[in-house]
């Protein structure tokens, strides 16, 4: 069966010269959950906004569902976008918004520019909105303003809104770089739990290898703009983990600080 996602001797060059991915190929099959590993400026988020075109690619190929990304127009873009949920370190929510609006967002991808604007959201979509909501524990935050909310509680609605957006892939760009051990734990249940449950494929950026080890289902490590490991969470060993990221700093807390904290 086709991979969801075909990426291809990827090369990205910032300003013409600063090589941030050198020829990434990588073939993601439905339903995967992978994380990606590396060191700081390895090209773990230009890899992630390269898959969507928030990062135009300078060389290689990238196919989504079939279409090229790096070759779509303006109407097959929208389609991919609309396909591909993102959530991002600093969650990007509307803060004058209340939690279910921002949810809701998550379906304007769906719409046409001229509907979006001046159609309501239906029924429908609210129910869904509120179900995802109580799912990830935010049943009594829905009518909040979303800056009333603690940080992991913002990377909940931050899921929802992707999730709502019925997406087949969701790009996860550093979802608990921000957040302490316990709210990280919460965030990566709902995000995993939910992918499972939906059959949606996930590729997520972690700086906490212990992290990814404990929800992927595969772990691409980056370095320099390559990929130097891919495999299951299980053969990734001290020594690749050491290759990966040189003497640098990688993060771990997460494990050892969360066990027996339950969501
Ligand atoms: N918009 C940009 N313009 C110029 N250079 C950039 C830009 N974005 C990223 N870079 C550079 O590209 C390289 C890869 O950056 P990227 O953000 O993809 O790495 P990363 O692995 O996500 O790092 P981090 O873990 O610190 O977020 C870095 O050297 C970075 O400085």
């Amino acid at each position: 069966m086709e991979p969801l996602l075909s990426i291809q001797q990827l090369t990205k060059q910032y300003n013409k010269q600063h090589t941030a991915l050198a020829g990434i190929s990588l073939d993601v099959s439905r339903g995967e959950f992978v994380a990606v590993i590396g060191p700081s400026g390895a090209g773990k988020s230009t890899l992630l906004r390269s898959i969507n075109r928030l990062a135009e690619p300078t060389s290689g190929s990238i196919a989504f569902e079939g279409v090229r990304v790096e070759q779509a127009r303006k109407k097959e873009l929208r389609q991919v976008r609309a396909n591909i949920g993102m959530i991002f370190q600093h969650y990007n929510l509307v803060y004058r918004l209340s939690v279910l609006e921002n949810v809701l967002h998550g379906r304007l991808g769906h719409m046409s520019s001229f509907a979006g604007m001046f159609s309501r959201y239906s029924e429908a979509d609210k129910e869904e909105a509120i179900r995802l909501l109580r799912k990830v524990g935010l049943e009594n935050e829905i009518y909040k303003r979303a800056d009333e909310l603690s940080g992991g509680q913002k990377q909940r609605v931050g899921i929802c809104r992707a999730l709502a957006q019925k997406p087949s892939l969701i790009l996860a760009d550093e979802p608990i770089a921000s957040l302490d051990p316990r709210s990280s734990k919460i965030v990566m249940d709902a995000l995993r739990a939910n992918c499972e449950e939906q059959g949606i494929t996930c590729l997520v950026n972690l700086h906490q290898v212990d992290v990814a080890k404990r929800y992927a289902t595969r772990i691409v490590g980056i370095k320099a703009g390559k990929v130097v490991f891919d495999g299951p969470p299980s053969e990734l060993h001290e020594g690749y983990i050491e290759h990966i990221y040189e003497g640098k700093e990688h993060e771990q807390f997460s494990i050892t600080n969360t066990e027996g904290i339950s969501a």
